[in-house]
């Protein structure tokens, strides 16, 4: 096992009340789950994958649309009264903040956001989804409908052995900032509308 539960509480949000698992990888990441209702019985349960964004997810930034869309899905699942997010620490799509931070360094300069990770001598995609199918499996969960635009997520989730029955699609607005980026992963990395 490469990932493992560690401990879980609530979590009160503007949003509903979550329940907040931390988990514990092999190679010391700790990864976080929000969970909402019974998501153990068999109906498909509504789900997101969302991979951390320091400068989306907490510093409001409008080069991506990382903020929106946590805040979009935390909402659905409010609304739906049950659901899970996964949330992966696999900053910059798994090159590191500071990768991160260097890649947006270069696409001051001129570069789209695929060019800048390849200059930098990554691939324009790092991540991996094995501890994903894991921690879905150790809440219990059994199939899902997964909130996404990404279809190499998808595929690589339906790899690790997670049961998607449905891909919902997770649209959030375009900002002036984010509207190159967003173009370049419909079309270098094939997101879907
Ligand atoms: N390397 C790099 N990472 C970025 C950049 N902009 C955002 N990220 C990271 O990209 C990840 C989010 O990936 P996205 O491709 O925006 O969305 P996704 O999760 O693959 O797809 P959706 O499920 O549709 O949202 C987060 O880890 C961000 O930190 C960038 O310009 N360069
Ligand atoms: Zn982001």
């Amino acid at each position: 096992m490469s990932i493992k539960l560690i401990t879980s509480t609530l979590l009160p949000t503007p949003f509903a009340e979550f329940r907040l698992h931390g988990f514990e990888a092999a190679n010391g990441k700790e990864h976080v789950a929000l969970t909402l209702g019974d998501i153990t019985t068999d109906e498909p349960v509504l789900a997101r994958v969302h991979s951390e964004c320091l400068t989306g997810d907490a510093l409001f930034s409008l080069r991506c649309d990382c903020g929106p869309q946590l805040e979009a899905a935390m909402k659905r699942i409010a609304e739906t009264g049950r659901g899970v997010i996964l949330y992966l620490r696999q900053e910059g799509r798994g090159i590191g903040l500071i990768n991160k931070i260097r890649a947006y360094a270069e696409q001051d300069k001129g570069l789209d956001t695929v060019e800048a990770n390849e200059i930098l001598g990554f691939l324009p995609d790092q991540r991996e989804y094995g501890i994903a199918a894991e921690m879905f499996a150790q809440l219990g969960v059994q199939q899902i409908r997964l909130l996404t635009n990404n279809p190499r997520k998808l595929k690589a989730l339906q790899d690790a052995g997670v049961n998607v029955l449905e891909r919902v699609q997770h649209r959030v607005k375009t900002t002036a900032h984010s509207h190159r980026y967003l173009a370049t992963k419909a079309a270098k990395m094939g997101h879907m509308e």
